[in-house]
């Protein structure tokens, strides 16, 4: 059975019809890439997925007892409230000392547990809001954007960490990107999104289809050259560390944010004080 479905979904926002006729299915395990450009839906369609919104049309079916972690694209913390990175993690429920800092170490910023959430570079925050999502053990983790602001060569260390989460969690993925480049060959299915699907498949495909040609050139397919090259080089642990392993302040200079889903998932909007954009 699907993690989530679907089925002939539109959205209208506003007075705008935003999203028409979208059909996808996310299946347990897989890593999927939405891309799309600037207003194409993206962040509108991980807001059904994670049920934050309602479809003007259609239905979107969730499996049950879903569990999802969800890392919106922007974290709003007041300046003037005093919130640690471990207090964070225990946003909205709490979680042990030790599986807070599993999950900190995890993400790599094992080191920042006692720091100030207003002191952290983008890339740290975006670390610290991945570990979160991760303690909510979730089936699907969602990420919007994760990778903006990296060039290709950080978009590839990403994804290469986005692989061994799923390795060692067998969580699925559903990632955003609107900057189609290295993240694409390490994805199962890519979803191409202008209010509707375009076109979707392997990568590979989608980067040489002409609904994707259309919206983002052609310029793909040295980025994909790229990063079958720099992956035949990574999978020893040590080489990895060295050459693709998580950098504090490497990650997206926007900052990255994160409202982790409670236990049973859904429920990932805005709130505790911080805010999906
Ligand atoms: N609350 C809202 N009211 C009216 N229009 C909205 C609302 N939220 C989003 N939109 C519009 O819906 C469209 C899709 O927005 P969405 O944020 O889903 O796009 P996106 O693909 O994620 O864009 P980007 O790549 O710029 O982040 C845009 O035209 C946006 O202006």
């Amino acid at each position: 059975m699907s993690l989530v479905a679907l089925e002939r979904v539109g959205v209208s926002l506003g007075g705008r019809r935003v999203l028409e006729g979208v059909s996808l299915a996310i299946e347990p395990g897989e890593i999927v890439t939405v891309v799309g450009p600037n207003g194409s839906g993206k962040t509108t369609l991980m807001r059904l997925v994670i049920g934050a919104l309602t479809p003007s049309e259609g239905r979107v079916l969730r499996a049950p007892g879903l569990t999802v972690g969800y890392v919106p694209q922007k974290l709003h913390v007041d300046p003037g409230l005093p919130l640690s990175v471990r207090r964070f993690l225990s946003l909205p429920r709490p979680v042990s000392r030790a599986e807070a800092a599993g999950a900190l170490e995890e993400a790599g910023v094992g080191h920042l547990a006692g720091r100030q959430m207003t002191e952290l570079s983008g890339g740290q925050a975006q670390r610290v809001m991945l570990a979160r999502a991760l303690t909510a053990r979730p089936q699907l983790l969602i990420l919007d954007e994760p990778t903006q602001g990296l060039d290709q060569q950080g978009s590839a260390a990403f994804y290469r960490q986005i692989e061994e989460l799923r390795q060692r969690h067998g969580c699925a993925i559903l990632l955003v990107s609107h900057d189609l480049h290295v993240v694409m060959a390490a994805t199962d299915r890519v979803i191409c999104l202008n209010g509707h699907v375009c076109c979707e498949g392997a990568p590979a495909q989608v980067a040489s289809a002409p609904e994707y040609r259309a919206l983002f050139g052609t310029g793909t397919q040295g980025a994909l050259a790229l990063y079958r090259h720099e992956h035949d080089h990574g999978h020893d642990h040590a080489a990895h560390a060295h050459a693709h392993g998580p950098e504090d302040g490497a990650a997206d200079a926007r900052g990255l944010a994160l409202d982790a889903a409670g236990p049973h998932g859904a429920g990932a909007g805005p709130g505790t004080g911080t805010g999906a954009s």
